[in-house]
């Protein structure tokens, strides 16, 4: 059989086709979804519950007709009294460095400042009424993104979270999920995944209740779901298919260098054959070192994960030779990475020149799993382009703020003629008129 050959890009010589072709990753995928999932998303919104048991039975192989849609007290307390207690001890770590992590961004009630004497402004920080939590399980199942979606959830105060994801075979929800959502204090959890649950949310069902914003990571369906869903809920930030991009440089030289930096690009890219994971160097020796090392490790991983990992190392993955740190830099602002992990002579120095990444490992204490599941700051990220303009999944996310506005007689009358110079200005008499004409109090 024909070994996998890493492919090494100059970036110096690649056409602009080339540059873009790497710069877009899974976006083109989610694009050619869009028309198939439209579709889903209408039937749901038409035939509600039946649709999903029907899309459920197509998509994820899960036919249960004696099973309600939304997942029973017993069925969470057998979990949690099942649930293997090492999972149970690496949930409870986990989860406690989330809240740590998370408890710091809760904003105060309410924050006033006075603006001048007798004008007083500020936000009150309100939840948002309802929220849907998707959380994937399709290539594998994901508790980590649970407690990375509900915690936050909760510390911001949301008084009604719904927890979607897709079911087994049998019908049931990952045990370990439901651990978590216990853990939590969440108990509303549906068995529905993909597009239908997200047009599930959006419109409500005779068994789902209907959210204001959805948020949670998931494959190309989900992420087309929500983008077309975007006039009736909230999409939140893209988390598309995962995606990492870790830079190193030429001292990153020994054999245990090439290994740990093999070893690391390959967590991401075992998501999904739309994964992408990227070296960023501008050290000839070391991309030619990893692009050799890279294919038995590879070879050496099971399957299914085995067969992702070569797509990805034939499609949106490889190594990038760039001329110069300044140019290795310019490349990953241009990707924006969801992932970034920067193993170079001065980690510190080198982030300085970085703008664009969801999330930035330095130095090599910091592999991308840990992160992934238990150091604490949100593994929900922006992907595809997006963590140009988005960030992290975060208690904001959750929370939305009222400006609250006092004035005293002092403050009023302070800026009374302002305004209705300005109004007057821009054409508004019942403006200026309010003012103007406005009774002593
Ligand atoms: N950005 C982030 O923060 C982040 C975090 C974790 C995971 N991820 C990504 O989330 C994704 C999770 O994907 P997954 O597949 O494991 O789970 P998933 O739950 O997102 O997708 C599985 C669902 O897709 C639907 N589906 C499958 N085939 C379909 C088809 N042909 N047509 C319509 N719908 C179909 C099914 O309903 C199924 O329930 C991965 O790409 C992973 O990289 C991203
Ligand atoms: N890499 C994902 C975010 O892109 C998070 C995750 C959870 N489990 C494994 N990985
Ligand atoms: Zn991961």
């Amino acid at each position: 059989m024909k070994s996998l050959s890493i492919p090494v890009f100059t970036w110096n010589t690649l056409s602009q086709e080339e540059k873009s072709t790497l710069l877009t990753r899974s976006e083109e995928d989610i694009r050619e979804v869009q028309d198939s999932v439209r579709s889903i998303i209408e039937d749901v919104k038409q035939r509600g519950d039946e649709a999903i048991r029907e899309y459920t039975a197509r998509f994820d192989k899960a036919e249960f007709p004696h099973k309600p849609l939304q997942v029973t007290e017993d069925e969470i307390d057998e979990a949690v009294r099942t649930l293997d207690p090492k999972i149970a001890r690496a949930l409870d770590y986990a989860m406690e460095n989330v809240t740590r992590f998370h408890q710091a961004q809760v904003p105060a009630a309410m924050d006033m400042h006075q603006i001048r004497p007798g004008i007083w402004a500020g936000e009150r920080a309100t939840p948002i009424d309802s929220v849907g939590l998707y959380i994937p399980r399709g290539r594998g199942s994901f508790p980590s993104m649970l407690y990375m979606l509900a915690i936050p959830a909760k510390l911001a105060g949301v008084p009604n979270i719904s927890i979607v994801t897709p079911p087994g075979p049998d019908g049931t929800v990952d045990p370990a999920c439901l651990y978590a959502a216990r853990s939590i204090g969440v108990s509303t959890v549906y068995r529905v995944g993909g597009a239908q649950a997200i047009a599930a949310l959006a419109f409500g069902t005779p068994s789902i209740r209907p959210c204001l914003k959805v948020l949670g990571p998931g494959s190309m369906y989900v992420t087309a779901a929500k983008r077309l869903l975007s006039g009736t809920i909230d999409p939140g930030l893209p988390a598309g298919p995962s995606e990492s991009i870790l830079w190193a440089d030429a001292s990153q030289n020994t054999q245990d260098d090439i290994t740990r930096i093999c070893l690391d690009l390959l967590i991401e890219a075992e998501h999904g054959a739309d994964s992408s994971a990227l070296l960023v160097t501008d050290d000839q020796t070391l991309a030619r070192r990893v692009a050799e090392t890279l294919p038995a490790l590879i070879e050496n991983t099971p399957e299914p994960r085995r067969e992702f990992l070569k797509k990805v190392f034939s499609g949106y993955g490889g190594i990038i030779l760039g001329q110069n740190e300044a140019q290795a830099a310019d490349i990953i602002n241009q990707f924006a990475p969801e992932h970034l992990s920067i193993q170079t002579r001065e980690p510190v120095d080198s982030v300085a020149l970085i703008k664009n990444a969801g999330e930035i490992l330095l130095g090599p204490f910091a592999p991308f799993s840990a992160a992934n599941y238990a150091i604490g700051a949100n593994a929900v990220l922006p992907t595809g382009g997006y963590a140009k303009t988005w960030s992290a999944v975060s208690v904001r996310d959750f929370i939305k703020y009222n400006s609250i506005i006092q004035m005293t007689r002092r403050g009023y009358q302070d800026l009374r003629d302002h305004v209705i110079t300005l109004a007057d200005y821009e054409g508004f008499p019942s403006h200026s008129r309010a003012l103007k004409d406005r009774p002593e109090a």
